[in-house]
């Protein structure tokens, strides 16, 4: 019971994929029907050659002319079958494959945060490329031929017996050494394949990590010190297929010999049949054709079964990200803006990253409002919880205990696209996608029209510096917008946040020192964007504090107090503390100074 069991589960995976060998039913039929065509026109060729030789054998030259016609049809039809064959199964093959493609890449945006931020970007890759690839012939070739060589096998033994059951009953005793062999080969080259898989999983997660980090590779003069790694895994990688050719040489070699040594053995008895006049000649020449049939399936298994246990453990690879739970049914996507009415309220929240209870406590029991139309500023010293705060508020995460409420509604309860629509979110590091700046603004209103696309970079300080770029708004902006400066990154990002348009913004202030003139456009633009709606920020800025109509103090992760700047400054020493070392150097607007 439990050796079926296991073998269920080392073929789950194809059973997986049923479903999309069903959707393509029609293609996978008719591949069956060449299959059989196959099958039956290798015992036509047996029977063929049997007849030619005896007809040979007995100078029977009209009998010889007509099976010889037969034979040049027999040509023609079987180089039509092999086309057919190799083409439809190559459609097939690219056919599921796409469709799996678009399964799995759906499936990665209907993922929680919590799944990205888990795995490494290098090994999700690897798995929708390098594993996709090698489930082709889970898909195609093998799992065909996987039908066709047993099915062959047995429909030649058949036809032997017809021929000569003691011969045949001969040979038949050897078969089960073979296919024994072969299951023991195929569990091993399972394992093996998984571990390759999961190697090369690892070692596109590395590149990636060296491409993404180049500047720092650099700086840290990290140049030999990667090569060395990347050549210890690629050495690991080598022993491991190394390892697999050697076992695999070794049974080739091995079902290859079996299938020689049965052929002479089936000779002997045969050639001493033919003297005792059990046999003609060629029912012999027959017969040896036939048991080709029957051993170079058994031994072509091998290399079957060999690219079989790659797909099979490329597959559960696909197949386990395919199986992490989804956080949305839909794909979200853009709907039309909601006003805030009341405002937002996160209520006795407490969160940790981690799921276990042993994981650090990153919120409290946080609770403070965001009055609809307001301000409010958020500071506290690094890692009080600040950006988890507004991870909550976008239902990046949900909160252990508590709520965050919009208009008095749990933003669990918030489908996404709702959600986000209602959100507008500037992080501190913008993302930028490669494409043109006007790829990257309209990603935020498809929709929108050159004028209002003008606009938006207009108001965002954006405009002046895109039309001095050579191509203006079709200029690339190069991987993560490496081509741009990072305060000419932030304008682009409050332009796209003035397209989408919500009534809400979360916007965390960059810490990165821009230079004086760029940090005024910036600021400038972040007003703008942030006139007449609700702002929550995480504040890094003395002005914005000031300009705040509410200042909430976080310490490790607790509300410790809240209200306006010259209040906390009179009664909250940790606010006092922050606004000495981390505020007050900074030089301030006359308006706002005034203010102090
Ligand atoms: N994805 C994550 N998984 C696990 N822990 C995390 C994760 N993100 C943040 N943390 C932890 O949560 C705590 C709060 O982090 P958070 O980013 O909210 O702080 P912050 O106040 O925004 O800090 P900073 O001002 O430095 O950006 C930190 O201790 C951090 O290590």
């Amino acid at each position: 019971m439990k050796a079926i069991l296991r073998l269920y589960e080392s073929y789950r995976p194809l059973f997986r994929l049923l479903p999309y060998v069903k959707r393509h039913g029609w293609m996978y039929a008719a591949l069956f029907l060449i299959l059989f065509l196959d099958i039956g026109s290798s015992l036509f060729f047996a029977w063929l050659i049997m007849h030619v030789t005896d007809a040979a054998v007995a100078a029977d030259m009209g009998r010889l002319k007509l099976l010889l016609a037969v034979g040049a049809v027999f040509v023609a039809v079987s180089g039509l079958t092999i086309f057919a064959n190799s083409y439809l199964q190559a459609m097939t093959v690219n056919k599921v494959r796409k469709m799996l493609s678009n399964d799995v890449y759906r499936h990665l945006l209907k993922q929680p945060v919590r799944f990205y931020s888990e795995r490494h970007s290098g090994d999700l890759l690897s798995r929708l490329t390098n594993d996709l690839q090698a489930m082709e012939n889970a898909m195609g070739y093998s799992l065909l031929a996987l039908i066709q060589m047993p099915l062959m096998a047995g429909m030649a033994l058949v036809y032997l017996f017809t021929l000569n059951w003691q011969l045949a009953l001969l040979c038949l005793l050897l078969g089960p050494l073979a296919l024994g062999a072969g299951s023991l080969m195929g569990n091993w080259l399972r394992r093996n394949g998984r571990t390759v898989q999961n190697e090369l999983g690892r070692l596109t997660g590395f590149v990636a990590d060296t491409i993404a980090g180049q500047l720092i590779v650099r700086t840290f003069a990290l140049g030999r010190q990667f090569a060395e790694r990347y050549e210890r895994d690629t050495e690991r990688l080598y022993k491991l297929e190394q390892k697999e050719a050697k076992a695999f040489s070794f049974y080739r070699a091995g079902s290859s010999s079996f299938g020689t040594a049965l052929f002479l053995f089936s000779l002997g008895v045969g050639s001493i049949f033919i003297a005792q006049g059990k046999l003609t000649v060629g029912t012999l020449m027959g017969f040896v054709m036939l048991l080709r049939q029957l051993v170079s399936p058994l031994s072509g298994l091998s290399g079957v079964w060999n690219a079989m246990q790659r797909s099979l453990a490329a597959s559960e690879r696909i197949f386990e990200l395919l199986d992490a739970k989804p956080e949305t049914g839909e794909l979200p996507q853009r709907t039309r803006q909601k006003p805030l009415l009341e405002g937002i309220r996160f209520e006795r929240v407490s969160f940790r990253y981690g799921e276990s209870a042993d994981s650090a406590q990153v919120l409290d029991n946080c609770s403070f409002d965001v009055p609809a139309g307001q301000t409010v500023a958020l500071v506290g010293p690094s890692g009080a919880g600040k950006t988890t705060l507004f991870h909550l508020l976008l239902g990046f995460y949900t909160p252990e205990s508590g709520y965050v409420a919009m208009d008095g509604c749990d933003v669990k309860t918030i489908g996404r696209s709702e959600l986000t629509a209602r959100l507008g979110y500037v992080p501190q590091d913008t993302y930028l996608f490669s494409g043109s700046i006007r790829d990257n603004l309209l990603y935020a209103k498809p929709e929108a029209a050159e004028t209002e696309l003008i606009a938006a970079a207009k108001h965002a300080n954006a405009h002046d510096f895109i039309m001095s770029l050579p191509e203006g708004y079709d200029t690339e902006v190069g991987e993560r917008g490496g081509k741009l400066s990072g305060g000419q990154r932030q304008r682009l990002a409050i332009a796209r946040a003035l397209l989408w348009d919500a009534p809400v913004l979360l916007l965390d202030e960059a810490t990165s020192a821009l230079d004086g003139e760029s940090e005024q456009l910036v600021q400038e633009a972040l007003a703008r964007l942030a006139a007449g709606r609700t702002t929550l920020m995480i504040a890094h800025r003395l002005s914005t504090i000031l300009n705040a109509d509410r200042i909430v103090v976080l310490e490790s992760g607790r509300v410790v107090d809240q209200g306006r700047h010259a209040e906390l400054l009179a009664r909250c020493p940790l606010y006092a503390r922050l606004y000495e070392h981390q505020f007050r150097s900074e030089p301030l607007p006359e308006k706002a100074a005034a203010a102090v």
